[in-house]
């Protein structure tokens, strides 16, 4: 039996998956519109992919179809999506170009689609919990991942989501930083929202590219700097989650429910 497929799910600085064998373009029809994936194989393992963003990064993170990427992917039978995101580190002890393995998440946008739970009629009400967002399962993996090829990756952390797509004000970054805030982006939620909502297991791995901002007082966040972390950071994403596929096609039989390592 072959197990089902890894979702990808990345956005900025990641809008093609040159590992992919057999890659083939596809757009899938959900009932929040049609979304564009990549469906191939990474070391015989089924894969998904999608760059949320665009393969020409045209959608804007507050404009991204967030209910349509997770409806599309559990529509593939995805079961496990790995993420990745870049972030600004509000952490003043992050550097740019590190990675963080996420642990949890604040909310602080404020004009989303953020539930596949509406209130419509055909479900009830539904409450579903947060408290293990990020699967602590595929969390272990990609940690497992780093550690085998030995990249350096924090071990938690907590995502604060703004909507963007302008950067943030010191003073939003300092209100989450009191928060417990680690990282600062623009696409974390409602992404892991959503997939807790379908009953998908979701982890991210965020690649700090700038200090958030305040964090150095008076240094603005420059494209040209997230485009250099970017530069040398993408291929350390991808080393880790190479390793990770690599991992699941050697060990993993059925679904990730069968862990034989
Ligand atoms: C290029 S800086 C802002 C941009 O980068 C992040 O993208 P993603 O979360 O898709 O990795 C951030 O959320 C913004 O969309
Ligand atoms: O500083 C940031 N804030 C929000 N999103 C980001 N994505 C990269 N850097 C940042």
């Amino acid at each position: 039996m072959t197990s089902p497929p890894l979702g990808i799910l990345a956005g900025t600085g990641f809008y093609a998956l040159d590992a992919l064998d057999d890659a083939h373009h596809e757009s899938v029809g959900t009932a929040y519109g049609s979304v564009s994936v990549t469906r191939g194989t990474w070391h015989g393992q089924l894969v998904v992919f999608v760059t949320r963003h665009g393969a020409g990064h045209e959608v804007p993170p507050h404009r991204v179809n967030y209910r349509g990427i997770i409806r599309a992917l559990a529509d593939l039978g995805v079961h496990d999506v790995l993420a990745v995101n870049v972030t600004g580190g509000i952490d003043p002890d992050l550097e740019a170009g590190e990675l963080v393995c996420l642990d949890d998440f604040l909310d602080l946008t404020r004009r989303r689609e953020g539930t596949f739970h509406d209130g419509d009629g055909s479900g009830g009400v539904v409450h579903t919990d947060m408290t293990n967002a990020y699967d602590p399962v595929l969390r272990r993996e990609i940690l497992d991942a780093a550690s085998a090829i030995g990249q350096p990756i924090i071990d938690g952390g907590t995502y604060v989501c703004f909507d963007g797509p302008r950067f943030e004000s010191p003073a939003e970054i300092r209100l989450a930083a009191l928060a417990g805030g680690t990282v600062a982006g623009m696409t974390g939620v409602p992404e892991v929202t959503l997939a807790a909502e379908a009953g998908l297991r979701y982890a991210a791995i965020s690649l700090v590219v700038n200090p958030a901002a305040g964090v150095r007082p008076g240094e603005p966040i420059t494209m040209d700097e997230i485009n250099e972390v970017l530069a040398t950071g993408a291929p350390k994403v991808l080393a880790v989650v190479d390793e990770l596929v690599h991992t699941r096609s050697v060990f993993r039989t059925v679904d990730s429910d069968t862990v034989t390592s």
